[in-house]
């Protein structure tokens, strides 16, 4: 695989395609703003979503979905709710036989589908959709900072070509068959950092957070159990790996969030001052609406739930999550 299409010119799709040409590969990126292509090509730099790195001149970005089309893989790096439009787009050029890998992290709204489930519904039936998550911020990766990542894809061998064509020293991918546990693990990470921001905005102290973010990792397994996923991929990098990250870092859009929440910010405030997508804040409804239907408790998802989408008060969600029942662990 020498030649890779990235779908999205967002800071996350910027430092993919930075870390595949680390990796050796052509890329062409296709951003939805004029503007970002234009800078990627020209200035070699991309001010709108991850200002203050030069990029290699050898990105190539277009806004033309079809060139990013004509590749040996593509990645699909749009937000999580915009995703399967996306792919409607693209699906009557979509090659033969390419495989799609879904960067985004989230869980669809309307419908309560994981990404590869929402997006093997639009695409045509003989692309092959992977899936790549774990602890990964976009302003890391994209300086060569190391870590490493899940590559989940339920056929081995197609795995494990993904793997070598976007490996590096620094950016080192985990092959799973487990696309569900995987996406769970990513997508609910993001509810569970909002939390974890609001305990640390409201100065709950380091020990809530900790138990926050143990209990939370439960409510992640129980969820991506039931739903057909591997208890031991919520303990890997998309799952523990990610939660670690992303719910202790200020980097974090949904940790930040959470903690001026905490701080008593009111949440349109918050948003209205950012362009940078908060998956979260969509993915908490949907989590909740899938654990109903799935019959599994998700309590610390059902309190962000309420505080960002039905007025819910801080101060009495975390006093009901404190005054429920002792149980065994
Ligand atoms: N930034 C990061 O560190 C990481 C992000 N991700 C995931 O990657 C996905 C994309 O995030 P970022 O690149 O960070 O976003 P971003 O906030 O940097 O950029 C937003 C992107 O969304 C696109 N967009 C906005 N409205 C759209 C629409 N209606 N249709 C299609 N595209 C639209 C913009 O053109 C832009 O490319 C998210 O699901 C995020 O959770 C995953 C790992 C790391
Ligand atoms: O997914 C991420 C890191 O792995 C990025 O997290 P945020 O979207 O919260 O910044």
């Amino acid at each position: 695989m020498q030649r890779i299409g990235v779908i999205g010119g967002g800071a996350w799709g910027t430092a993919l395609a930075q870390t595949l040409r680390r990796a050796g590969r052509d890329v062409v990126v296709w951003a939805r703003e004029p503007a970002v292509v234009e800078a990627i090509n020209r200035r070699h730099e991309n001010p709108d979503y991850l200002p203050g790195v030069a990029l290699d001149p050898k990105i190539h970005a277009t806004a033309e979905p079809t060139d990013a089309l004509a590749a040996d893989a593509v990645l699909l790096v749009a937000p999580a709710q915009h995703l399967r439009g996306v792919c409607a787009l693209l699906a009557p050029r979509w090659p033969t036989g390419v495989p799609a890998v879904i960067c985004a992290k989230g869980i669809e709204q309307d419908s309560g589908l994981l990404m590869h489930e929402a997006v093997e519904e639009v695409l045509p039936a003989d692309v092959p959709v992977a899936v790549l998550s774990g602890p990964t911020f976009a302003a890391e990766v994209v300086r060569g900072l190391p870590t490493a990542v899940t590559l989940a894809c339920d056929d081995e061998w197609q795995g494990r070509a993904l793997v070598e064509a976007i490996g590096t020293a620094t950016f080192r991918p985990y092959w799973t068959a487990d696309r569900i546990g995987a996406e769970i693990g990513g997508a609910v990470k993001n509810v569970m950092a909002i939390a974890s921001g609001i305990v640390e905005g409201r100065r709950l102290g380091d020990n809530a957070r900790a138990a926050l973010l143990t209990r939370g990792l439960a409510e992640i397994s129980r969820l991506a159990v039931a739903k057909g996923g591997r208890p031991e991929t919520l303990m890997g990098l998309s799952g523990l790996g990610d939660l670690m990250l992303t719910a202790s870092s200020l980097q974090s859009r949904n940790y930040s969030l959470g903690f001026a929440l905490g701080e008593g910010k009111p949440l349109a405030d918050i948003l209205a001052g950012r362009k940078a997508v908060t998956e979260g804040v969509h993915t908490a409804s949907a989590v909740v609406a899938l654990a109903q239907r799935l019959g599994v408790d998700m309590p610390i998802c059902a309190a962000v739930d309420a505080v960002l989408n039905h007025g819910a008060a801080l101060e009495p969600t975390i006093q009901a999550l404190l005054a429920r029942p002792f149980k065994a662990e």
